[in-house]
């Protein structure tokens, strides 16, 4: 009898209450593995750190830091590092379980991990933020390593940050350690097209499901919450395919427009400003009214527990791409299921900036590196591949995408422990 956790108090709708949740369903699928699923329901390391830094204006801080590796089966720990004032580590553990399930879901040669710092960046210079992330870098130094985890930029982060924690990383070691983490500038060992690959990702499955549901992209109508890394990469190939962005909300507001934006106009205005608000070609929307928004394709790229089961009840959408890891509480996926509103699940819509991590490590190991069009196409292939494999699944046992790709991978990932045996 495996005792729970002590260290975290889930609920049904917290990130890690959720991706239990989730585990649970596939146990009816996983036969013989079944045996092995509370592997899954436990990170293999969960590291807290302190990170001691001294302001701008001279005062000592300390903020807290995590790295947790959920499971490490199949490969070394893959996954972003977030930095946000409201990061727990219940909330990176749940992160780093789906990056477990995402990273198999893909077949990529990695288990999951994930990282983050409690801290609102908006709030510390581009000094203190460095040296907030070297003193992480190299807490954590300890665990990390290009064949132990490999971090890599989730929200609020960027390559800029992923060079000092090479470059933090190599200090420490005594050699220049490009594999450590992905993501980072072309120069520095980065790979073409990594930047955008979360958004062609969540376009590239978005464009699959939309062919199997007979969906024209043509004039399809799309919203889209969080207009950062992911949700604006996304945005950027639906509206080159002929679809029409006509909602857009990040933390600065919420925006529509019937006739979609001239992506030419946001696109700066959001590079210059920061944000979607104060966009003079759309009208301001209530951020609660986004929910009810007239679309075909609905695109979470925010943050987890966005869209809840009353949120559920009003969208319009016939199909949600989640570009976010865990936006959607369990039972307002019931809901969605219910309604016929298909969801394409984070674990395999957003796994095209993993993919193209990979891409970068395995580059950064050969030290030959690869057009972007070579990138796109891989990247491409991989993603089609899998959810091909995941609608197979889907269909063979009447369930949703969702439990159908932690099917997948949770089969992969248990297979790996029982091959790898128990003893050390
Ligand atoms: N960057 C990457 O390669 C990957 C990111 N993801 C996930 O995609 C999501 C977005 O990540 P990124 O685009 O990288 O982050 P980002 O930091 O570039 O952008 C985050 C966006 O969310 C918006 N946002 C924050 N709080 C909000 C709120 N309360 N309401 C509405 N919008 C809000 C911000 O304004 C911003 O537009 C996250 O869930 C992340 O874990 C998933 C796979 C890979
Ligand atoms: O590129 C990576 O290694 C991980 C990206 C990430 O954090 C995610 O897929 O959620």
């Amino acid at each position: 009898m495996t005792e729970p956790l002590s260290f975290v108090h889930p609920t049904p709708e917290s990130p890690w209450g959720t991706y239990l949740m989730q585990v649970d369903r596939v146990a009816p699928y996983l036969g013989h593995l079944s045996r092995w699923i509370d592997t899954l329901k436990r990170p293999k390391r969960a590291l807290i750190v302190d990170i001691p830094v001294e302001l701008d204006d001279g005062t000592i801080a300390h903020y807290e830091g995590y790295r947790v590796q959920h499971n490490l089966s199949r490969g070394p720990g893959k996954g972003g590092v977030r930095y946000h004032p409201d990061v727990t580590l219940e909330e990176v553990m749940a992160l780093s379980a789906w990056m477990s399930i995402k990273n198999a879901a893909v077949n990529l040669p990695y288990g999951g991990a994930k990282g983050g710092i409690r801290i609102d960046p908006k709030k510390h210079s581009i000094k203190e933020l460095e040296r907030i992330t070297r003193r992480y870098t190299s807490e954590i130094g300890i665990i990390i390593g290009p064949q132990q985890d490999i971090p890599a930029p989730d929200v609020n982060t960027n390559a800029q940050i992923m060079a000092w924690m090479m470059d933090t990383y190599s200090m420490n070691t005594g050699a220049t350690a490009t594999g450590v983490v992905t993501g980072k500038p072309i120069h520095l060992g980065g790979s073409l097209g990594r930047v955008k690959a979360t958004g062609r990702g969540v376009f590239v499955t978005g464009r699959e499901a939309a062919r199997r549901i007979n969906l024209d992209l043509q004039g399809a109508r799309v919203a889209v919450q969080g207009f950062g890394n992911v949700g604006s990469a996304a945005a950027e190939l639906f509206g080159q395919a002929g679809a029409k962005i006509v909602a857009a909300q990040d933390h600065t507001g919420t925006i529509y427009n019937a006739n979609g934006f001239d992506l030419s106009e946001l696109m700066p205005h959001v590079k210059a400003t920061g944000g979607v608000g104060g966009f003079k070609g759309a009208e301001v929307m209530g951020n609660e009214e986004f929910w009810d928004v007239d679309c075909e394709i609905l695109i979470p790229a925010a943050l987890e527990g966005q869209i809840t089961a009353d949120r559920a009840r009003r969208v319009k959408a016939k199909m949600v791409l989640e570009g976010a890891n865990g936006p959607t509480v369990p039972s307002a996926d019931d809901i969605l299921a219910d309604r016929g509103i298909l969801v394409v699940p984070d674990v395999i819509c957003n796994a095209g900036g993993v993919t193209v991590s990979y891409f970068e490590w395995v580059q950064d190991f050969s030290s030959f590196f690869w057009t972007e069009d070579e990138i796109n196409v891989r990247l491409d292939k991989i993603m089609v591949g899998a959810l091909k494999r995941i609608w197979e699944v889907a269909d063979q046992h009447h369930i949703t995408l969702r439990t159908a790709t932690f099917t997948v991978s949770c089969e992969r990932i248990l297979q790996a422990r029982v091959e790898r045996g128990l003893y050390p």
